[in-house]
């Protein structure tokens, strides 16, 4: 039996450098354990222990990491002909999107561990019509312990790919729950209640630089994770044999420039003018790196960021003349993913504003996004800036 080389070196970083960046100790594994390696849930509870105040978000990313070991089950198994989980649930979303029973039992799956908590005071996901206000709905008081932390999630993103086995993913993003807001319905009457729950809910609808975490789980060839407490970027891959997410990439850093664009191609000649004559620069290689760039584009979208992450590139949906915002929803598809490439050393941007600055009017809003690489987002800005 070979002991587990312990990493040479742990301290604790400071990296109060990155813009949004907070000052976090984070454990810094310089090396891999060749054996087990670093679960997931090792690296939360090291972060609970050199951050206290961080010590019920290791309770959610626990819920988090089964929800998601669970999903990837499902996924795996949903096009077996005994699955009860292939096609349709016959019911359309609040976004007229055919839910897939897939989309369904994935928000309940993640709805039910997040409550199970106790530390959740509303959810909001791309399939509930309206937040999920936890604390003053709970009739369990156990499960609303704290209620010290908002989530919002997109269960299975990418879903209509999934019954052609195209990797799929789920995102997540966690605020701080503004716990003043207690509903208390015996003293107010009609509208003020109303008004109490709009202000309830309202703590769903925070600008991405209030994110507290951010996370995707992503269902492909392997089962990866992604998050980021707002000091750096880590991945982890699932060891299915031990059942754990083991740490596999440390400190993940974006390329800072790239060749690879990744966008729905077809909608080109519907975008900004700016956008246009870039990507075109990038196609025939008089773009500002002088590359020609190549193009991958899965139609998911944590598939697409993830190896956008890895290699370097440009991922986007942007706007265009029959989707001004574009298709991506704000609250739990653009502000967690552009935290996460942030974090990674890279840019999201809707060509002319920073994604985590947007302040989300409603629940399941959308957003043009464009984010990758530093140079390249950097080069559409610029044409974005010169065209004002
Ligand atoms: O098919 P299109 O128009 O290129 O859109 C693909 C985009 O839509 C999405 O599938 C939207 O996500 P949902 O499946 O969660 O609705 C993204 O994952 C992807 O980037």
């Amino acid at each position: 039996f070979m002991a587990p080389k312990a990493p040479a070196v742990r301290t604790s970083l400071n990296v109060a450098s990155l813009e949004n960046t907070r000052v976090l100790k984070v454990p810094v594994l310089d090396e891999v354990c060749e054996t087990t390696g670093v679960t997931l849930k090792r690296y939360m509870n090291e972060v609970a222990m050199l951050n206290p105040e961080l010590t019920e978000l290791t309770v959610l990313f626990g819920a988090i990491d089964t929800a998601c070991k669970a999903i990837t089950n499902m996924v795996k198994r949903s096009q077996l002909p005994s699955s009860e989980t292939l096609g349709y649930q016959g019911e359309v979303n609040i976004q007229g999107e055919d839910q897939k029973k897939l989309d369904v039992i994935t928000n309940e799956v993640l709805k039910r561990a997040l409550r199970f908590t106790g530390k959740m005071g509303v959810l909001a996901s791309e399939e509930e019509d309206v937040p999920l206000d936890l604390v003053n709905t709970e009739k369990d008081a156990i499960f609303a312990d704290t209620g010290k932390y908002v989530a919002v999630f997109d269960p299975l993103d990418g879903s209509s790919n999934v019954d052609a086995g195209i990797p799929t993913g789920t995102i997540i993003g966690i605020y701080d729950h503004d716990e003043n807001c207690a509903m208390d319905d015996e003293s107010c009457e009609g509208d003020e209640c109303a008004q109490q729950e709009l202000n309830c809910l309202s703590n769903t609808l925070q600008a991405g630089t209030n994110l507290v975490a951010a996370a995707y789980c992503l269902y492909s060839s392997s089962t990866f994770f992604v998050l980021t407490l707002g000091a750096g970027t880590y991945g982890f891959t699932l060891d299915e044999n031990l059942g754990e997410f083991v740490l596999s990439h440390p400190n993940m850093k974006i390329p800072e420039t790239s060749s690879i664009m990744s966008f729905n191609e077809a909608n080109t000649h519907m975008w900004d003018e700016p956008l246009q004559k870039v990507v075109k620069g990038w196609r025939d290689g008089t773009g500002k790196s002088g590359q020609q760039f190549s193009s991958r584009y899965i139609g998911s979208m944590v598939g697409d960021v993830h190896r956008t992450l890895l290699y370097g590139g440009v991922f986007g949906y942007p706007g265009d003349t029959k989707n001004v915002n574009g298709k991506l929803r704000l609250l739990y598809e653009g502000a967690p993913m552009s935290f996460i490439m942030e974090q990674a050393g890279g840019i999201s941007t809707t060509g002319t504003k920073r994604v985590m600055e947007i302040q989300p009017e409603y629940v399941h809003q959308r957003v043009p996004i464009i984010m990758g690489s530093k140079n390249d987002i950097e080069e559409v800005m610029e044409a974005y800036a010169a065209a004002e």
